[in-house]
């Protein structure tokens, strides 16, 4: 299974020690010499390291000032990178993916948004009417759980969903990378759309922590606290069509992607992985100049655009037509509709005719619902899950930039 070499190569390179190199085992039946191998990544030789490890091995007591030089030693050391596999609902409505909260860890599928900032859960706290077939997070439950006193939080997404409640700060785990100190915000409140939404237990923002909601003092993404351990700080999707896709940490998997990586500088000013496509094209024909300021957002299904490109990609696709009982443009679900492009930096990305295919809108199947429509309102656009389903995308707030592959 692709994700577990990565994960137990990554276990032990956080200990600095070689991945399990194959053994060279000669000698008789019950005997075996294993030639070691030398770790090619151990590559760090550090003295006082080796020295600590003496005392500690003899029991002898460690002086003040090499434990201090250990310790500014250990926190340079950045060598975690993480995977953690996150599964699509039906229509690929969200992406969810499993964490870990608590001491001993309690269990929850979230919600990764990178187009919000606030780690919350569903909770012990909620009144029962609220919660339909969610896990909780119970804070009472947990040895390691401080809480905020006096912290609470409160957030309105896009769709006029909502929830709030207080903050606790536990331990959370993700694949395998650990904050011990982690922001959770526990519901208390949450609208219909989360209570009616079994599968979703929450929502973790990997957005910037500048648009936290807690109150009085803003509190940083899993993201934001993780990152000084990872060997680079960027996370990166790779989100599928009806399969599960994954969340990389501190790593881009030159095995996730084909072609080259176009990047593009991100504008975080609003909180959220903002940047510019310089243009886009319908089907086949070239790249119209048409400057389209927008977010990535996991979080948001639909790919977003302006209304005068929505119309114009729509005018290509036979018996389309703003369909104001759906509330956007519906069209036949055959034949499959063109291609959508958008240009980023000096590279494309191609949104396939059948990802544009949303969902039929009638048990007949006849008509479907796209899954390109209007930003009107927004005051931009939002690049979604059908933008980002058919890329593989580097999130890197070091280099403060976006990349986007084909895959
Ligand atoms: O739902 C949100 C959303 C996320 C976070 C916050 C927020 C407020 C305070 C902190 O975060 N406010 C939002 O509104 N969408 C997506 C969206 C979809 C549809 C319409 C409007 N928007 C934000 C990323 C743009």
């Amino acid at each position: 299974m692709l994700l577990y070499p990565t994960l137990l190569t990554a276990a032990f390179a956080a200990t600095g020690m070689a991945a399990a190199a194959p053994a060279h085992t000669t000698g008789n039946k019950g005997t075996a010499s294993l030639v070691q191998v030398r770790n090619p990544n151990f590559e760090f030789r550090h003295g006082p390291l080796a020295l600590a490890k003496a005392y500690q091995k003899f029991g002898a007591p460690i002086p003040e000032d090499l434990r201090a030089a250990v310790a500014r030693f250990r926190r340079n050391q950045k060598r975690q990178t993480g995977t953690v596999e996150t599964d699509a609902e039906k229509h690929d409505v969200e992406y969810l993916t499993p964490i870990s909260i608590g001491t001993p860890p309690q269990d929850l599928i979230v919600d990764f948004d990178t187009g919000s900032s606030d780690l919350w859960v569903f909770s012990t706290e909620m009144a029962a009417k609220d919660i339909k077939g969610q896990a909780v997070y119970d804070p009472n439950n947990s040895s390691t759980s401080e809480k905020l006193q006096g912290s609470t939080w409160q957030i309105t997404y896009g769709d006029g969903s909502s929830s709030s409640g207080d903050v606790y700060l536990d331990t959370v785990t993700i694949g395998n990378l650990t904050v011990p100190n982690q922001a959770v915000e526990a519901a208390k409140k949450v609208s219909d759309e989360f209570t009616d939404d079994p599968n979703n237990d929450g929502l973790l923002g990997l957005g910037f922590s500048s648009i936290n909601t807690v109150q009085p003092t803003p509190q940083n993404t899993f993201f934001d606290n993780v990152k000084k351990n990872l060997d680079t700080p960027l996370f990166t999707t790779d989100l599928k069509h009806g399969a599960p896709g994954s969340y990389n940490f501190g790593y881009i998997d030159p095995a996730a992607y084909i072609g080259n990586i176009s990047w593009t500088p991100v504008d975080n000013s609003q909180g959220f992985w903002g940047f510019t496509s310089p243009g886009y094209a319908v089907g086949t024909e070239t790249l119209r100049n048409h400057s389209i300021s927008g977010i990535a957002d996991t979080g948001t299904t639909l790919l977003l655009l302006p209304k005068s490109i929505v119309k114009a990609y729509y005018s290509e696709v036979q018996g389309a037509q703003y369909d104001s009982s759906q509330g956007g443009y519906v069209f036949p679900c055959s034949p499959t509709p063109p291609d959508f492009v958008f240009g980023v930096n000096n590279g494309i990305v191609t949104v396939p005719g059948d990802m544009v295919l949303y969902a039929p809108i009638d048990s007949a199947n006849q008509n479907c619902f796209g899954g390109i429509q209007s930003d009107t309102g927004i005051g931009f656009s939002i690049f979604g899950d059908v933008a980002l389903k058919t890329s593989f995308v580097v999130f890197d707030a070091g280099g403060l930039q976006l990349g986007w592959a084909a895959k």
